[in-house]
């Protein structure tokens, strides 16, 4: 008996082979298993004609159009697919990498953006404008509308946790991630448009509590936004937004929670990225500008690092005023707003305060006339004495036992502090902002029930991974554990729901490697330091491993106010300003910094979040970028591939092969798999029973049968399929022999009676004339015509 890899490669079966570019190739088996010694191996034909490197068997790579392969490398392809997709991966024959991969190109390129895999939504970028699909329509068709009943849309997971939480009375979550510029933000955004929808009051005021939600962004965006290589609009923060609804099902507050802003990029940016928007919007601001004394972006430090100042169909003075608008609505006065931008003008001002070397050793001066202009600036601006801005800037205090001492800095510690100087200034003032909006919108603490919407960075993996990478990809492992927990959770429930047997599924867990990074483990599989370098250790994680530089580690980790920048911020006239400092005043601490570090707050951080998360119903949107350069209707297998794997949707399939991943109702099962057991298909069958008799005639064990489903396991549909193909192509041979056959007969039935007609005639004409001839008289009326002519020359010469 043939075992189930053959009965899959047989030949002519459609396959897909993994492949360097592609991912994966459509193929066709020539042949298999290619020989007793490698029963692995499989002689495979692509289908696109064209010669593509694949991984052969036995010989080097080459390009080729047909090849043995590695059996592993080769997979069943349903061939009946339907060519525009399915809205659910679940629906699909084979759910396994290439055939996931093929339906969203598939719906992609038709434009079908989202697609469920089970409870999890996929959202591929459009990278267009689709404003059809995001209307008040929309908004409309959506509501209430029971989950899965319309096609695949952020809109529908929204509502289903609108209803979820307005019925059940629970607090839920949707999780939106995804790599840079795959739309979490955007995505996030459309959730809290349509939670206002349905959960606003709709009394036209634009400073309702929902206004404030929705206007959060833009003022986040503007100080928390920056253009990066990857995205234009790139939100270099994590954020929490939790909707606190009524009894009512109305919203009655908000709060927000942000995550690790990203400080450095307020005084150093890459090639081709600019700063945080404000700083832009504030020099594009005609009057305000003036007032600051500010210009074009490019006459500054903090901005002219990289020569991108402006960006594609964005005007940086409208913006401005849109920026002052949402401050505006989400209830910052006038004078808080012009403290801030006072402010943002204060750390440009700030940045272009250069030092050259001092008279004595190891010290600094202020560089020249223009720098002394600025640092006036600074100071007016902070408000705080320029000599003591100086001072702060060009010494140090060092805190000893017999005393303080103040030491004389060199100019690039002066420029080092300076730097400091202004992203914990920056810093403060975003967390400001965060907190101002919290209080404006206001907690309703009567809130029975929450939606909070997480927009955070996914997995990261560059060629260059510090601090930074760690902690997103250890937030990204939390997640994903707490995705893995209610993947596991949902599978279960489906079985129990169908009452069948659930209790060997194995739960795939990472605990593991969140000991190694929160227990500081020394030794551990999943750790690797590269022999090359000292200073570099490489993690597996869920998405793949990742090699980490720690060089700046140490330093990216302290979360330190030098007491001397805490002092001079805190004299500030400014009450907005010493406001922003005023807790960190009376360090205690002996030495001149202040010591606490950034990855325990994240920590901290981290855990209230995974806290809150667990005590709500979790929805999952998982972002996915089509392709690196940003373009609408491209898409690129390799990448999308990856981010599938990162964002663990690849992970939720593995726990549901893990399981049974194929459920089919039983008369889609018959419809499908009837022809096996047409012995039985004439009589009055009953579906469940024939659907047992059928798995049993094929010798699979290990299936289920839940209350009106089939659960298959891995695999067990591709021999199915496979039988099937063999019968139906047993079948087609038969219906060909019998056509040939009928065809055949028919052509040689005509010919006969043709070539008798013929003969008849020709009998006949010949008989004409040789009477006529016997006669020796043409009688009147029979004159040989040019074809009896013809015959008679033919049948004489015969
Ligand atoms: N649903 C959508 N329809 C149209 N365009 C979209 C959609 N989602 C995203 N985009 C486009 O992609 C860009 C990047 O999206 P977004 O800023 O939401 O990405 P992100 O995942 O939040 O990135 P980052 O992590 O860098 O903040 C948007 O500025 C927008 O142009």
């Amino acid at each position: 008996m043939l075992d189930d890899a053959t009965m899959i490669f047989r030949p002519g079966t459609a396959v897909w082979v993994e492949h360097p570019d592609l991912a994966w190739a459509e193929a066709e088996v020539v042949s298999s298993p290619a020989t007793p010694s490698s029963p692995s191996s499989v002689n495979i034909v692509l289908s696109t004609g064209v010669k593509q490197t694949l991984w052969l068997v036995g010989l080097a790579n080459s390009p080729c159009e047909q090849a043995v392969v590695d059996g592993r490398k080769v997979l069943p392809r349903d061939t009946e697919a339907d060519l525009g997709g399915v809205d659910d991966m679940t629906k699909l024959v084979y759910l396994h990498e290439p055939g996931v991969l093929c339906n969203l190109a598939r719906r992609y390129t038709l434009n079908e953006i989202y697609t469920y895999t089970g409870r999890i939504l996929i959202a591929i970028n459009p990278f267009a404008k689709l404003p059809h699909m995001y209307d008040m329509h929309m908004m409309e068709q959506y509501r209430g509308v029971q989950f899965g009943e319309l096609s695949p849309h952020v809109f529908a997971v929204a509502d289903a946790s609108y209803r979820a939480m307005v019925s059940e009375n629970r607090s839920q979550s949707i999780l939106v991630s995804g790599e840079s510029g795959a739309g979490k933000t955007e995505t996030t955004k459309l959730i809290m448009r349509y939670l206002t929808f349905v959960g606003g009051r709709a009394t036209g005021d634009i400073r309702s509590v929902e206004q404030q939600v929705l206007e959060s962004n833009p003022l986040l965006e503007a100080f928390g936004n920056a253009r990066t290589v990857r995205n234009d609009n790139s939100s270099r923060f994590g954020k929490f937004v939790e909707i606190q609804f009524d009894k009512s099902g109305r919203i009655s507050g908000a709060a927000v929670r942000t995550y690790l802003l990203e400080r450095s990029r307020v005084v150093q940016i890459s090639e081709a990225e600019r700063n945080y928007h404000c700083f832009y919007q504030l020099c594009a601001s005609g009057q305000d500008a003036d007032k600051y004394k500010l210009a074009h972006p490019r006459n500054f430090n903090y901005l002219n690092q990289s020569h991108v100042y402006e960006l594609e169909g964005v005007s940086e003075a409208e913006q401005y005023l849109k920026t002052r608008r949402a401050m505006d609505i989400v209830g910052i006065c006038f004078s808080d707003q012009e403290a801030i931008f006072r402010t943002v003008a204060a750390t440009l001002h700030l940045g272009n305060i250069d030092f050259s070397p001092g008279k004595e050793f190891d010290s600094s001066v202020i560089k020249d006339e223009k720098c002394k202009f600025h640092l006036q600036m600074a100071a007016d601006l902070l408000m705080v004495d320029a000599s003591l801005l100086l001072s702060t800037l060009c010494y140090r205090t060092i805190k000893t036992p017999e005393g303080n001492i103040i030491k004389a800095v060199d100019s690039s510690a002066a420029i080092i502090g300076r730097d400091t100087l202004a992203k914990t200034v920056y810093a403060r003032l975003f967390d400001w902002l965060v907190d101002n909006i919290n209080k404006s919108i206001g907690q309703d603490m009567e809130s029975r029930s929450q939606i909070g919407v997480l927009d955070i960075y996914g997995f990261e993996c560059f060629k260059y991974n510090s601090f930074e990478q760690l902690c997103i990809n250890f937030a990204n492992e939390k997640l994903q554990q707490h995705f893995n927990k209610h993947v596991f959770k949902m599978e279960q429930e489906e079985y129990k729901m169908e009452e069948i047997n659930w209790s060997y599924i194995e739960f795939v867990d990472n605990q593991d490697i969140l000991d190694l990074i929160e227990k500081n483990l020394r030794a551990h599989p999943r750790l690797e330091k590269p022999k090359l370098s000292k200073t570099d250790f490489s993690l597996s994680h869920f998405a793949g491993k990742v090699t980490y530089q720690t060089d700046l580690f140490l330093e990216k980790n302290r979360d330190y106010v030098i007491a001397e920048h805490q002092n001079l911020l805190s004299s500030s006239k400014c009450s907005f300003l010493s406001g922003l400092f005023a807790s960190h005043q009376d360090d205690p601490s002996k030495s001149s910094y202040k010591f606490s570090s950034v990855a325990s707050r994240f920590k901290q951080q981290l855990q209230a979040l995974m806290e809150t998360l667990s005590s709500t119903e979790p929805h999952y949107i998982r972002c996915i970028k089509p392709n690196s350069l940003n373009h609408p209707q491209k898409f690129e297998n390799g990448s999308v591939l990856q981010q599938l794997r990162s964002g663990g949707v690849l992970e939720a399939i593995r726990i549901s092969l893990a399981g049974y991943p194929t459920r089919r109702t039983y008369s889609e099962f018959i419809n499908r798999f009837g022809l096996l057991v047409p012995e039985h298909m004439d009589e009055r069958f009953e579906e469940r029973s024939l659907t047992q008799r059928i798995l049993k005639q094929q010798n699979l064990a290990n299936f289920q049968l839940g209350r009106t489903k089939v659960f298959l396991r891995a695999g067990q549909i591709a021999v199915l399929d496979s039988r099937r193909g063999e019968i139906l192509d047993n079948a087609s041979r038969t219906v060909q022999g019998h056509f040939r056959t009928f065809i055949a007969r028919k052509k040689f039935l005509s010919t006969m009676k043709a070539s008798i007609s013929m003969q008849i005639y020709c009998r006949g004409e010949l008989r004409v004339i040789s009477l006529s001839k016997k006669e020796g008289v043409q009688r009147r009326g029979i004159k040989p015509t040019p074809n009896t002519k013809s015959l008679y020359r033919c049948a004489t010469t015969q």
